[in-house]
């Protein structure tokens, strides 16, 4: 039996990828190469001395599905694709839902059609809203999201509460990201973002590089202890290692369960550029510039639920974080190209 990932050629799909194919798992890899290169397989394949089946399609093309579904057996979907640009989102929303949405919603239907019901979920800790207490906690209702992108991950959660309502072989797991950062420690594969970066690491890592000349900072006058936006990020070869313990923990699951995977530590902007500094010996230079519209000025995750029910916890810090952003962006300048 494989384990079927959707969007596996990803930035955090792909070090799944390897995580799985390195444990010995058999995988197949669905991805329409909308954002990812297939570069990124061969080379986890290398890494792994193993090789995952890849399908370029759709998780919105149902005959592409039921072909899949026909032609291997498959034991449980981790679901990563999506469109996941937030300012893109506010311009172009039905595109996400259709995507993200519509998209999800087929998947299920044609996993249903299979007889597979085991499911985990990339869900993001934007699925709090602006308004919930911090630590982000499992129990606080979510909802009152700032995006067309956070509001599609809302919505397929609560396709799942309900699917897993009326279908009890359903067992679903959404794992509420925080910040996932950093590369795997062989700098073969990494983040590789087309255009210019929207998130923060990836654009620091570019400026070290000289492809960018400068870094804004987003707001000095949170009330914050130096004025930025805190963050939990997570090292996302830990993000990867979190979805394996899922798997794991998803016959226990009674329908459907969320568990946040972050660090449960904040570090501010300066803190970053401060720890990628020391990292690369490089210097980043910035300019604080106005607030970026629907930034909130600092969250971090209780992530205690996943270390007590999936026996998982980050175990790489902020230089693990630098020293691997750095060795994937120096290796590779242009990313996968
Ligand atoms: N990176 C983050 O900060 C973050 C935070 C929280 C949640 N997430 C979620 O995690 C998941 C993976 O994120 P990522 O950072 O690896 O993004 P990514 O863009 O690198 O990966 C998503 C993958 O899905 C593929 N894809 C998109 N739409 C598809 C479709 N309709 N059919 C088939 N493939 C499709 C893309 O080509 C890409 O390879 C996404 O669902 C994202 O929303 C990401
Ligand atoms: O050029 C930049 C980019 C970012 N920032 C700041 O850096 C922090 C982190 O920003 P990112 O864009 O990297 O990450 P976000 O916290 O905004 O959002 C990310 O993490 C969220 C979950 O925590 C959601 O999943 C979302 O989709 C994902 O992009 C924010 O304070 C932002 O203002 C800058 O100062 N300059």
């Amino acid at each position: 039996m494989a384990i079927l990932v959707t969007g596996g050629a990803g930035y955090i799909g792909s070090h799944t990828v390897l995580a799985l194919l390195q444990r010995g798992d058999d995988v197949v890899v669905l991805d329409n190469l909308c954002n990812a290169s297939r570069e990124a397989i061969n080379r986890v394949e290398k890494l792994a001395g193993k090789k995952a089946t890849f399908v370029e399609g759709d998780i919105r093309d149902r005959a592409c599905l039921r072909d899949l579904f026909a032609s291997h057996a498959i034991s449980a979907v981790i679901h990563f694709a999506a469109l996941k640009a937030v300012g893109e989102s506010t311009r172009m929303p039905l595109e996400y839902y259709e995507n993200n949405v519509a998209g999800t919603v087929v998947l299920l239907e044609e996993m249903r059609a299979a007889g597979v019901f085991d499911f985990i979920f990339s869900s993001s800790a934007t699925v709090y809203g602006a308004d919930a207490p911090v630590p982000y906690v499992e129990t606080t209702p979510i909802g009152g999201t700032t995006s067309p992108y956070g509001t599609s991950k809302l919505m397929i959660e609560l396709v799942m509460r309900d699917f897993a309502f009326a279908e009890p072989k359903f067992k679903a797991i959404a794992l509420r990201y925080f910040n996932p950062v950093g590369a795997h420690e062989s700098g073969e594969i990494g983040e590789d973002p087309s255009g210019i970066p929207n998130n923060l690491l990836p654009y620091i890592a570019q400026v070290a590089i000289g492809r960018l000349p400068q870094l804004g900072v987003f707001g000095g006058d949170y009330p914050t202890p130096d004025g930025t936006c805190q963050r939990d990020y997570i090292h996302v070869v830990d993000l990867a290692e979190g979805h394996l313990k899922a798997l794991d923990h998803l016959p226990k699951v009674e329908g459907y369960k969320a568990y946040n995977l972050g660090a449960g530590k904040g570090y501010s902007v300066l803190e970053m550029i401060k720890a990628f500094e020391a990292a690369s010996g490089k210097q980043i230079p910035y300019e604080i510039k106005p607030r970026r519209d629907g930034d909130l000025a600092a969250f971090w995750a209780d992530a205690s639920l996943a270390d007590k029910e999936l026996d998982w916890r980050v175990s790489r810090g902020i230089e693990e974080m630098m020293r691997d952003t750095w060795n994937w962006q120096s290796k590779n300048p242009n990313g996968f190209r």
